[in-house]
């Protein structure tokens, strides 16, 4: 039984409706009015006889129309991927000339100094607009108990963002900001002499480096050691080296625990020498908990709020869009995201382009309007086609 026919049976069924339509048979054409009659007919048909689903499904079920063309497509997405929302991590490490590749993150290096400019020339002139750096002290000695390599103006980070923002001014600079590639216990702040994180401390040294960053230029501060008031701390030092209105502060808000990091951790040699850091990232089903992150730093006066991981937690980001209603949210697609996708298309499983789209426009569908990604330098050029 054909679809036209089914409808006009079960229409005929349906003798004791008075305002019953007639039926429709696949060769009638429809003018505008008649089409405009035909909905409000069968629009008032569904509201007295809910029995029947054969009229107002006859129109209303049809949504192929409406993305049968590609542009047509493009149109049914809230917002589409662009080069601007973008942000491409850089590691950056002590030793100038350093070019090293990262096994467990593929096709990613890190880069000494006098790679930077190389590396970056051709990337901006596809369109890159911004890089987050995470620096990597690699000199034996560097670190200590109290991270205190971390906003060295000789060291990686400082000396990044100066030779950057000279060379590329209309590249917007953001720096992460944490402890733990420069303690030598590998965790995200300082600890007490029980192994926990000392707060006071801790947010104290976080927001003094936050500043020593902005400082040396960088527009934007990301801190993503998840110690308890330290956006706060960060927003008062930036007032009062007058800084405040032209520093961007970012708040890595719902950084959740897990087994995502771990690539990061290779490339940045930051993996804590004991324990872990559940007791300060946030527990994978904590919802709640997040979502009183998100407003605790949107009150202590983040700019933007961050979710990370990404693909695993988009209702997070569904939640931070709404909690921020009048804030940008980003989502970090992180190091094992993107070592998965990678690992997957290298299988055979899918294509890794189709994937690398499917779970940005997944992120950007979430709320997020800007997105950390490994895959920048792809989707500069894929962007372009
Ligand atoms: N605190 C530093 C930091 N900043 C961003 C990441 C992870 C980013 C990634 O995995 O791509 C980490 C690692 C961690 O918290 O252990
Ligand atoms: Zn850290
Ligand atoms: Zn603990």
């Amino acid at each position: 039984m054909s679809f036209s026919s089914l409808v006009q049976e079960l229409s005929v069924r349906d003798g004791n409706n008075p305002r019953r339509p007639p039926p429709r048979t696949a060769t009638s054409v429809s003018t505008v009015d008649d089409c405009a009659s035909r909905i409000s007919r069968a629009m008032s048909y569904t509201s007295t006889a809910a029995t029947s689903v054969s009229i107002a499904g006859d129109i209303r079920s049809q949504l192929h129309g409406g993305y049968h063309h590609p542009l047509a497509r493009s149109w049914q997405a809230e917002r589409q991927l662009t080069k601007s929302m973008l942000i491409y991590p850089l590691f950056v490490s002590d030793l100038e000339d350093d070019e090293t590749l990262i096994p467990s993150l593929p096709g990613q290096y890190r880069r000494g100094v006098n790679k930077l400019v190389p590396f970056l020339q051709p990337l901006v002139h596809k369109g890159l607009r911004s890089v987050i750096l995470f620096g990597v002290p690699l000199k034996p000695g560097t670190k200590d108990a109290l991270g205190t390599a971390a906003d060295d103006p000789q060291g990686p980070v400082i000396q990044a963002i100066r030779l950057i923002k000279q060379r590329f001014p209309q590249l917007f600079i953001v720096v992460d900001v944490c402890l733990c590639e420069y303690t030598s216990h590998g965790h995200c702040g300082i600890l007490s002499s029980d192994g926990t994180l000392e707060n006071r401390q801790s947010v104290d040294r976080i927001s003094d480096v936050a500043v020593a960053y902005a400082l040396a230029g960088a527009h934007c501060v990301a801190p993503s050691d998840m110690n308890d008031g330290r956006i706060r701390a960060i927003k008062m030092k930036l007032i009062d080296e007058s800084i405040a209105h032209k520093t961007l502060l970012m708040s890595y808000a719902a950084k959740f625990s897990g087994c995502l990091y771990g690539p990061f951790r290779d490339a940045a040699g930051s993996a804590p020498s004991f324990g872990d850091r559940k007791c300060y990232q946030l527990p994978p089903g904590g919802r709640g908990l997040a979502r009183r992150a998100i407003v605790r730093d949107i009150n202590e006066g983040a700019d933007i709020i961050m979710v990370k991981p990404a693909s695993q937690y988009l209702d997070i980001i569904s939640d931070a869009k709404e909690l921020g209603k009048d804030l940008p949210v980003a989502a970090y697609h992180v190091s094992g995201e993107y070592a998965m996708v990678c690992a997957a298309a290298k299988a055979g499983v899918f294509d890794l382009k189709t994937m690398a789209f499917e779970v940005t426009e997944g992120i950007l569908r979430a709320g997020a309007t800007i997105v950390i990604s490994y895959f920048t330098p792809e989707f500069l050029d894929w962007l372009d086609n």
